[in-house]
């Protein structure tokens, strides 16, 4: 059988010079040429509310553009930041402001950074319950949530003011009070929010950003490379929310006045509109998309029939996103977001692995590197596995074979942590896996491709293999410092190891390609390059031949000898016998969750037990 391919060839080279300042550049010229431009007041008022939203939507965008998790409760944080500083400038620190207007300019610092920690807190409140859900449930609970904050905002009136809210915030001029010209608060916000575009910038081209466009494209996988998945969309949701929280601060300043009017459940829907229309998951999309709509709503308010009518606005808005989603679903801004500028070599580099020599193996014992013991996994009513037992050797390649639905992929499962066995024992190098998460059984050592080859199809190949090597890139905390040289330095060194990697797997010429234009074999291959990045110590490969004609498949054997040599044992599982008698040095066989036979190839051919499971009446 040969491959054909069914997409065009999209090759993704990371833009480098002056190209890429074309949108930061846009974003500084027109912020700060715009209140001389517009013509009066209004319309610098205008612009500094739609600066309101530009943060708004950028920070929404990190959880639905990025991560993939859906929040209709977005405003809450909003409030939560707006609500503090009101607090805090009238309520606590009002007689004091009164006497020095001054004080403003240390009263506000620390505004931002409560309204920060009670925002992120309020984003870890929402975030944690939801790790667990997706798609309706997890719109349902974001959008419980944020009526949650604003019924409470209404009643809690000693706090709040209730339906009244809070006046007399202190403007945010130079002296704290007095009046302040339009621009000059326009100022002070456009700084604000170009901080945070340039933080979330960061953020986004950091292995952070990697991980969390990883997690949107596929998160069993991402967990399976080892990125604790439930931790980095918490960050999202703590990332999100401290966005809201700081731009919900001169929000109020702006206004000088918060109420439950100031904020309403279409806001959150508005904001999210925004986010897709502009297009979801780029940097800029959403910024456009802000700007765009409230220069859109404020000329739409000059016309009677909006006036006569003004849920004609968000009607429009729904219109639009409808249209779009239509003639251009990535939104006006479809451009892919980069998520590495790191380059390596022209040229293809030595093939190599990170290869393992267990004479200088610390964990060097004399078990085994896998035993698997009594495991059983029931899955309603069926036992798709019973009580199989078996170990795999240091230096082994261990076929694994059965007839379909025999529990090969159930059993791999178990293994890689993917699923949690019912009964029974893993251990890894002597130490027990099986009620690990999968993230944590990858980096002990145990990484695995998929019978249905499951790439992060959006992403170039050299990014999927970074995302392979991404827990190697310094520790937690590092990874949001993607400016600074120490993790550059990091980066270029992981994708140095990419590229051998690549080298090694033959697919170094697929280097800049995206994953959704490579033709099957090239999958495969990449996908275990991936696989290898993740520098395991055992390699899972789940039917890595289907699909692939006889010359490809006798290259995947050479493939997998090497990868053996270079010091990683290897399970296969594999319908195709030619591959898996060559490639085996031993073969275990599963029938109906029962190892029925445990040998070399050889004995495994002739076992009679076999022949009948796997080919029923034909053995004879
Ligand atoms: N998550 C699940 N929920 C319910 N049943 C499952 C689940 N996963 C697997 N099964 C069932 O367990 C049995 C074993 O399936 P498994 O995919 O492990 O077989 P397999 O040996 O890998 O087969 P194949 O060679 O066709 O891939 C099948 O009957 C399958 O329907």
């Amino acid at each position: 059988m040969s491959n054909t391919r069914t997409t065009p060839i999209v090759t993704i080279k990371p833009e480098l010079g002056l190209h890429r300042w074309i949108w930061p550049g846009l974003f500084l010229i027109v912020g700060l040429i715009a209140p001389l431009a517009l013509p009066g007041d209004k319309w610098i008022r205008v612009a500094a509310l739609a600066l309101v939203y530009v943060a708004l939507a950028s920070g929404l965008n990190i959880l639905v553009g990025l991560t993939g998790l859906l929040d209709l409760g977005y405003i809450a944080f909003f409030i939560v930041g707006a609500y503090t500083t009101a607090i805090f400038t009238v309520n606590t620190f009002g007689p004091l402001l009164e006497a020095n207007p001054l004080a403003l300019w240390w009263i506000l610092p620390i505004s931002v950074l409560v309204a920060i920690v009670l925002a992120g807190i309020a984003g870890s409140i929402i975030g944690y319950p939801t790790l667990r859900a997706r798609g309706d449930y997890l719109a349902i609970m974001t959008l419980g949530f944020g009526e949650i904050v604003r019924i409470v905002s209404i009643n809690w009136t000693e706090f709040t003011g209730g339906a009244v809210g809070i006046r007399n915030i202190p403007p945010l001029g130079l002296t704290g009070s007095g009046v302040v010209p339009p621009a000059l608060t326009y100022y002070v916000i456009f700084v604000v929010v170009a901080i945070l575009l340039l933080l979330l910038a960061s953020l986004i081209a950091s292995p952070v950003g990697r991980a969390w466009v990883a997690i949107r494209e596929d998160e069993l996988v991402a967990a399976s490379m080892g990125i604790r998945t439930r931790r980095y969309k918490l960050l999202a949701y703590v990332v999100g929310a401290s966005t809201a929280g700081v731009i919900g601060v001169f929000f109020a300043h702006m206004n000088q006045f918060v109420n439950p009017d100031s904020f309403t459940l279409e806001d959150n829907f508005i904001v999210l509109s925004l986010v897709i229309l502009g297009g979801a998951g780029t940097l800029w999309g959403p910024v456009l998309g802000a700007v765009l709509w409230i220069f859109f709503q404020a000329v739409a308010r000059d016309f009677s029939v909006v006036q006569e009518h003004p849920e004609f606005r968000t009607g429009i808005l729904a219109l639009i996103v409808i249209v779009l989603m239509i003639l251009r679903p990535g939104g006006i801004v479809s451009k892919r977001l980069e998520l590495t500028r790191a380059r390596g070599g022209r040229a293809a580099p030595p093939a190599a692995l990170h290869s393992f020599d267990a004479s200088d193996d610390p964990r060097r014992t004399d078990e085994p590197v896998l035993a698997v013991r009594e495991l059983k996994q029931v899955f309603g009513g069926l036992t798709a596995l019973e009580s199989v037992s078996f170990e795999l050797r240091r230096g082994e390649v261990l076929g694994l074979m059965g007839p379909n639905g025999a529990g090969k992929s159930t059993l791999l499962n178990a293994v890689s942590g993917v699923t949690r066995a019912t009964a029974g024992s893993i251990e890894f190098y002597g130490e027990r896996i099986e009620q690990l998460e999968s993230s944590a059984v990858a980096t002990r050592g145990v990484a695995r491709t998929f019978q249905t080859v499951r790439l992060f199809w959006d992403m170039t190949v050299l990014e999927n293999l970074l995302v392979g090597g991404h827990t190697r890139l310094a520790g937690f905390v590092p990874k949001f410092l993607s400016p600074f040289p120490f993790v550059r330095r990091g980066e270029r060194r992981t994708v140095e190891e990419a590229e051998a990697v690549l080298a090694f797997t033959d697919t170094w010429d697929c280097r800049d390609r995206r994953a959704s234009s490579l033709d099957a074999y090239q999958q495969r291959r990449v996908e275990i390059a991936r696989a290898l990045m993740t520098r395991p110590r055992m390699l899972l490969l789940d039917e890595p031949a289907a699909g692939l004609n006889e010359s490809e498949t006798r290259d995947l054997a050479r493939l997998i000898a090497s990868i053996r040599a270079a010091g990683v044992d290897v399970i296969l599982i594999e319908h195709d016998m030619d591959l898996l008698m060559t490639a085996s040095d031993r073969i275990v066989v599963l029938d109906h969750g029962v190892i029925i036979a445990d040998g070399p190839p050889d004995e495994i051919r002739r076992n009679p037990a076999v022949l009948e499971a796997y080919l029923g009446s034909d053995a004879e």
